[in-house]
């Protein structure tokens, strides 16, 4: 149901007149291809009017300058309610902490300091990897999951800080998932809706207030021997908000990574091609691959640049279905006036499959990636899978350091039969990088 509100300068509204059935309700149910359906129908710029609220969609190059950089448009005030539903963070607290957790973030996760890390990843890799044993068989998602979770997090927060270890694992892993799962919805909408997502909402919050207290009894006076926890308990203003963005952070860190680790790997396996030049750059910078555990520095990794062009790929074929602004002031785009108070969508994942930046865009093409300027740090035109501008995401370089660092162990250390095809991605939502449909089986045997 197309309706054209009283300004003519608004955008095409697509909404309804009757709240329980039309667009709001197939919206919800698979936002990524509604998104593209509604493009195709009513032009690149749209306005979806659903749970209440208005969502303006921009689909082209035009709206996408304005998104990062218009002075009309705030980040703080498109995500504060979301982060007061998800951990229970107060409005006046958040914007009070926002700059300033920002800056130390990107700061800390910055291409300059990622040596800091790689050594301890590396190491906390090869021994989550070595739960997996000489051989076996299972779902590609559940096997990396199993390997990067508790690496990262050890990397990140401190080892023993945070469960990790395989006896306590498991509570943890069933309320995280439950939490990651339900965070789209529950950022929505009221707790009192989502009754197991808010049980296992309550369950982290309690755990980490352990975890928090741990961080600070050991935190020590030297910077650089502080974790990222230690760094963000150090610089957050109201103690008592320490467990909600301990949370906050666990789920930043996971929620997109994880995701877009197992994707680089379905990627690579399933292309012959791919699989063999890589194996071919491991064997150059390390010899024979086999299951001895090998040290990478971050020296090392920059002689494998084939692999990170892989891990951008993926990156951009996966990358979030929407990042949102709030227009604060009324905002002309192409021959539109958004109005004051509405959230201004654009979505990476569709913009990212325009031919004319990213040729035969559906296909996984790791070579388009030669054209970036990577040692500047710059990504391709038109990739905004981390946002743009001022805002943009302060742990991609860690982000796609850890992918690296991971495909690099996993396929030195094992060799796979794949048992499926590589599963669709899921279209059911808008927050964050897709997770697959279906489950992915391999068989996986140490190399000799
Ligand atoms: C492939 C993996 C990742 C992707 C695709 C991704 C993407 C994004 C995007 C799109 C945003 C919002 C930017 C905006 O709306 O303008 C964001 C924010 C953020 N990301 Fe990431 N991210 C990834 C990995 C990570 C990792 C590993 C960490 C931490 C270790 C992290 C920490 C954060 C934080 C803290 C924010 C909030 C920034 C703020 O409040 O201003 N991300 N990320």
């Amino acid at each position: 149901v197309l309706f054209q509100l009283r300004n003519p300068s608004c955008p095409p509204c697509i909404g309804s007149w009757i709240p329980w059935f039309g667009a709001a309700f197939q919206f919800g149910k698979a936002p990524l291809e509604f998104i593209e359906q509604a493009r195709s129908k009513h032009g690149p710029v749209f306005t979806v009017f659903a749970l209440g609220k208005r969502f303006t969609f921009v689909t082209e190059e035009e709206g996408t300058e304005a998104f990062f950089k218009s002075k009309d448009l705030n980040f703080e005030q498109a995500v504060q309610q979301a982060v007061e539903n998800a951990v229970s963070v107060p409005a006046e607290a958040f914007y009070q902490n926002h700059g300033n957790l920002y800056s130390m973030m990107k700061g800390k996760m910055g291409p300059s300091n990622l040596h800091m890390f790689t050594g301890t990843l590396c190491k906390e890799l090869h021994e989550h990897m070595a739960h997996l044993g000489m051989e076996g068989t299972g779902d590609l998602n559940d096997l990396v999951r199993h390997i990067m979770y508790p690496a990262v997090v050890n990397t990140l927060f401190g080892k023993g800080i945070c469960p990790t270890s395989q006896s306590e694992i498991k509570e943890f892993e069933e309320h995280f998932q439950k939490y990651d799962e339900d965070f789209e919805y529950a950022s929505q909408m009221p707790e009192c809706f989502l009754r197991n997502w808010s049980k296992s909402k309550k369950w982290l919050l309690k755990l980490f207030e352990k975890v928090v207290s741990d961080a600070e009894r050991t935190n020590p006076s030297e910077i650089t021997s502080k974790t990222l926890l230690q760094h963000l308990l150090d610089h957050l203003q109201g103690k008592h908000l320490a467990p909600n963005y301990g949370l906050l952070m666990l789920w930043a860190s996971q929620a997109n990574a994880v995701p877009i680790a197992f994707w680089t790997l379905a990627f690579i396996l399933s292309y012959p091609s791919i699989y063999k030049k890589i194996m071919e750059d491991l064997a150059s910078v390390f010899g024979k691959a086999g299951k001895d555990n090998i040290e990478v520095s971050e020296e090392d990794l920059k002689k494998l640049p084939f692999i990170k062009w892989c891990t951008l790929e993926a990156i951009r074929l996966r990358s979030p279905g929407a990042i949102t602004k709030k227009v604060v002031n009324p905002i002309k785009i192409q021959n539109f006036t958004v109005p004051a108070g509405d959230m201004l969508m654009l979505s990476p994942y569709w913009l990212h499959r325009n031919p004319k930046y990213f040729p035969d865009p559906e296909m996984f093409k790791p070579d388009r990636w030669k054209e970036a300027n990577l040692e500047k740090n710059a990504f391709l035109d038109s990739f905004v899978a981390f946002g743009g501008g001022k805002h943009q995401c302060p742990g991609r370089w860690f982000a796609i350091m850890e992918i690296q660092l991971f495909v690099v162990l996993f396929l030195h250390k094992y060799e796979f039969v794949l048992l499926d095809a590589v599963p669709k991605e899921s279209p059911l939502h808008l927050v964050g990088t897709q997770q697959p449909m279906a489950p992915f089986r391999v068989q996986y045997k140490c190399r000799e």
